[in-house]
């Protein structure tokens, strides 16, 4: 589980979160929507210990975080898969090698453990054929399966997506999120997904956060959205095809 409490963060003298306190538990499907700029990678990166609040408490699995040292967080993290915006992959590796990279440099896991947790995420992610190519030759959804994948190969419980359809046609948007989905279904995982996009929040989430400025305005399951007479969220809910 993860927790945020009363959190702020302050980049220099601009204050982006200002009092944000909300909790992911494990299994659920957890979004936080909103506008660009408004500090939704920004919580990411909190949960994963990568910048420090400038006040407030984050806990995960009920460890605080905000004080550990560097290789006192890495155990942590591990407990958490991301999946970067832009994928993250390292151009000159096959796909294989972008999978098992972090595994082989992290944990000292045997080859042929490795060699299999790698299969196993090549076929999850259906990217059967691949194993041997390289990013460039990917479309965008592709590479997004490979993030998935490499994300998933630390067998994490929680993965965190920053913007998972940012940037795809609607086709490979949907195939994204139909992944996300069957994470939940068939291993039981939760997922955070940080998004401006709403509609991809009414086909995944189980609830939803809505972060705007620097606040947190709603926070309910994703069915109540509508229910919320907020004038910012009512301003947008009328074409849920929006984008914040
Ligand atoms: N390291 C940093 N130093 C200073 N300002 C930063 C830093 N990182 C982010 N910001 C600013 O803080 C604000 C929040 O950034 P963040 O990336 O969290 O937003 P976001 O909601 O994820 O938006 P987007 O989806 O457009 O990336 C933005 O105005 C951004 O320019």
């Amino acid at each position: 589980m993860i927790e945020l409490k009363d959190v702020y963060l302050n980049y220099g003298s601009r204050e982006i979160l200002k009092g944000v306190s909300l909790t992911v538990k494990d299994g659920c499907i957890r979004a936080i929507l909103g506008p660009s700029g408004v500090g939704k990678s920004t919580i990411i990166k909190l949960m994963l210990g990568l910048i420090k609040p400038t006040s407030g408490q984050i806990f995960i699995d009920g460890v605080e975080i905000s004080k550990k040292k560097e290789v006192e967080l890495f155990p942590i993290r591990q407990k958490m898969g991301i999946v970067f915006q832009g994928n993250a992959l390292f151009d000159s590796m096959t796909i294989s090698e972008n999978m098992s990279f972090f595994l082989r440099e992290n944990l000292k896991l045997p080859e042929d453990e490795i060699k299999k947790r790698v299969e196993d995420q090549i076929k999850f992610a259906g990217l059967e054929g691949l194993e041997n190519h390289l990013p460039e030759s990917l479309s965008g959804g592709m590479k997004k399966r490979v993030a998935i994948g490499r994300a998933l190969i630390f067998h994490p419980h929680m993965i965190l997506f920053d913007e998972p359809t940012a940037g795809l046609d609607p086709v490979s948007s949907k195939k994204i999120l139909d992944l996300v989905l069957k994470l939940q279904s068939e291993i039981g995982l939760g997922a955070v997904i940080v998004t401006h996009i709403i509609s991809d929040v009414f086909t995944v989430a189980d609830s939803v956060a809505v972060l705007y400025q620097g606040k947190i305005i709603f926070d309910d399951v994703t069915e109540k959205l509508h229910e919320s007479n907020h004038s910012f969220i009512t301003s947008f809910l009328a074409n849920e095809d929006a984008e914040l």
